[in-house]
């Protein structure tokens, strides 16, 4: 066996020569290569016309790097025959007399142990070396293989570059698996429905100036492609060796093929990290109060005007603006939250606005950008504005009517775009008339003003309950006593409390069923709705239907409709559950 086959190759030529002989074949026999007629070609070449449709270019633009050298690039089919084949003029004769030319076969059993066949048959790119071919009359050759696949991960043929063994170099087979990925990418761009195809067709354009270092991982993670670029990260004698990912870079799969055969991925520095903001999709609600809100939030966000979010601590209002800016046009750019309440007053400013070097003792020696600086052309989250001294909501007037701020220390303004967004807990027109806050920053921050429900109004308890809950443990599950301690509470802490209170229970269920045993109020407890006083059933705020109605959705919904385990659950007969869906009308969405 050559010395240039790396061990893996080694095994895949091993065990070809062993089904060669088990065929009956010889080294020593002559070869009958069997050539198709030319309308059969044609035929052939229709059917493969997707194919050949992309490889000519790809094969055309190699012949001028080879322009010296004698050798063959030939494109089969995926049953082994030559379809397309471009060769130097000095190779050609040679290639024509051992059957190397459209419409040949190079299946195994038709060529004994030879590069096309290997590749077809395993499925992964290979070098046969001279005498690693079974029989003796391809021993002068050295040729390397790569198999094609279509978008959808099934082989479609191979691509084959063959020469004398005296003209090898180790070049061979990474340039004939360079040729199949730019072929395989061509085929993968042009299958417009694939979403993430569009990823490879910028990558293609900017190729020539950056090129995406891209990869093929075969099934044991082993690098059986690499592009210069990704060669020039990893190193040039990847080939062959396992993957791993350097520091400093991360790892995006391109496509993810049938079988899990091979996998391209691109490799790229890791992107310095980004806070992700909540969207709309991360608030959860049911019950008309807070659907309608959501609804409303969702107009504002294409809005410019301020916004004033108004609701009892942990009902949401920080969730609701992250979720507005996201989805505003002014995404991409920072979302910067201050807490008013949290900045001691003398230093209010400073923090809005920002300061020059030296302004203040203790200040930074090289100055501070403000939040407002911080935020521009994004959105600034003033929570707590109500707890905002009148001193600072004078400084604050002036920047948000002239879109100016004066960091401290300084005498130069600066223009600023920001969106302001405001929440807070208190009712500002009461602090309005008790002089507490200022009414004309009142009017500029009510652009649009929206209410947050607390969640003793919503109606949908149980379902966010739910929704809570499986982010915090998918096997946790509530039992009917449990909703209904649940419903009974008062929440002034609202969803932020709920989801504390869940995943302590959570914890203290050990990921089973949440009884009432297992919901700690830490306040608000009365003698009524303790979950030791009185049992299940001592206090309905729902009719027993609706709570049934309830249970049977939240069961089915973190069953995710098994119908024989929401039954277990419940408690119920199959038939049992089958006659409440009919009778409450419940259909799987
Ligand atoms: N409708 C909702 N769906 C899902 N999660 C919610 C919902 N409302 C609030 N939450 C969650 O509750 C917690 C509290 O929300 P958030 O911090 O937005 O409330 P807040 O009103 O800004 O509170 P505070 O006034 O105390 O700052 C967060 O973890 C948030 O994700």
């Amino acid at each position: 066996m050559s010395s240039v086959v790396y061990s893996h190759e080694f095994e895949m030529i091993r065990e070809s020569w062993q089904r060669c002989y088990a065929q009956g074949f010889l080294p020593t026999d002559s070869v009958r290569g069997q050539v198709l007629s030319e309308s059969q070609i044609r035929s052939l070449q229709k059917d493969s016309r997707f194919l050949l449709e992309h490889a000519i270019p790809v094969f055309n633009s190699l012949f001028p790097l080879y322009k010296q050298a004698e050798y063959i690039a030939v494109l089969t089919d995926c049953q082994g025959t030559i379809i397309h084949a471009v060769s130097t003029p000095q190779f050609q004769e040679l290639a024509d007399s051992i059957y190397m030319r459209p419409g040949a076969n190079w299946l195994e059993d038709t060529m004994g142990t030879n590069a096309m066949g290997v590749t077809l048959r395993e499925k992964k790119p290979v070098l046969v070396y001279g005498e690693d071919h079974f029989y003796q009359t391809n021993h002068f050759l050295a040729c390397a293989a790569s198999p094609i696949f279509n978008a959808q991960g099934e082989l479609i043929g191979a691509v084959n570059i063959s020469c004398r063994i005296e003209q090898y170099t180790s070049s061979l087979l990474p340039l004939v698996t360079m040729l199949a990925d730019t072929l395989q990418n061509r085929l993968l761009l042009s299958d417009a429905h694939r979403e993430h195809l569009f990823t490879l067709r910028h990558m293609e354009k900017l190729e020539n100036e950056h090129p995406t270092p891209l990869l093929t991982l075969d099934n044991e993670q082993r690098i059986v492609r690499a592009n210069r670029a990704a060669e020039r990260i990893i190193g040039r004698d990847c080939l062959g060796k396992e993957f791993r990912i350097k520091e400093g870079y991360v790892m995006e799969t391109i496509s993810d093929h049938s079988q899990k055969l091979w996998r391209s991925i691109a490799i790229r520095p890791r992107p310095v990290s980004k806070q992700k903001n909540y969207v709309f999709d991360d608030i959860f609600g049911t019950c008309p109060t807070i659907t309608r809100v959501k609804q409303l939030a969702v107009r504002a966000a294409s809005m410019e005007m301020p916004l004033l979010l108004s609701g009892e601590s942990g009902t949401g209002k920080e969730l609701f603006a992250q979720s507005i800016h996201s989805a505003s046009a002014r995404s991409d750019q920072p979302f910067i939250a201050v807490n008013c309440s949290a900045i001691p007053e003398d230093l209010v400013e400073s923090e809005l606005f920002g300061y020059e070097r030296g302004a203040f003792t203790g200040a930074k020696a090289d100055g501070s950008i403000g939040k407002f600086e911080a935020a521009h052309n994004g959105t600034l989250f003033l929570d707590e504005i109500g707890d905002m001294s009148l001193r600072a909501q004078a400084a604050l007037l002036r920047a948000v009517q002239e879109k100016v701020i004066t960091p401290v220390g300084s005498v130069k303004s600066k223009q600023v775009n920001v969106r302001i967004i405001a929440a807070t807990h208190k009712h500002l027109p009461d602090e309005i008339r008790s002089k507490r806050f200022r009414e004309d920053l009142y009017y500029r921050l009510k652009g649009i003003q929206l209410t947050l429900p607390p969640l003793r109004k919503r109606s949908d308890i149980g379902a966010l309950s739910t929704y809570l809950l499986r982010k915090i443990d998918d096997d946790a599950f509530l039992s009917h006593d449990a909703l209904s301690y649940l419903h009974r509470h008062s929440w002034p802490g609202n969803v932020r409390e709920l989801n504390s209170i869940l995943s302590q229970a959570a914890f203290l269920a050990d990921g089973g069923i949440i009884e009432p045993m297992h919901l700690q109020w830490e306040q608000d407890l009365t003698e009524e709705n303790t979950p030791s006083s009185n049992g299940a059933g001592a206090y309905h705020r729902q009719s027993l239907e609706e709570t049934e109605k309830e249970t049977i959705l939240r069961t089915l919904d973190t069953t995710r409709w098994n119908i024989s385990r929401a039954a277990q659950l419940l408690q119920v007969s199959r038939n049992t559950l089958y006659r409440k869906l009919t009778e409450y009308g419940f259909h799987r969405q």
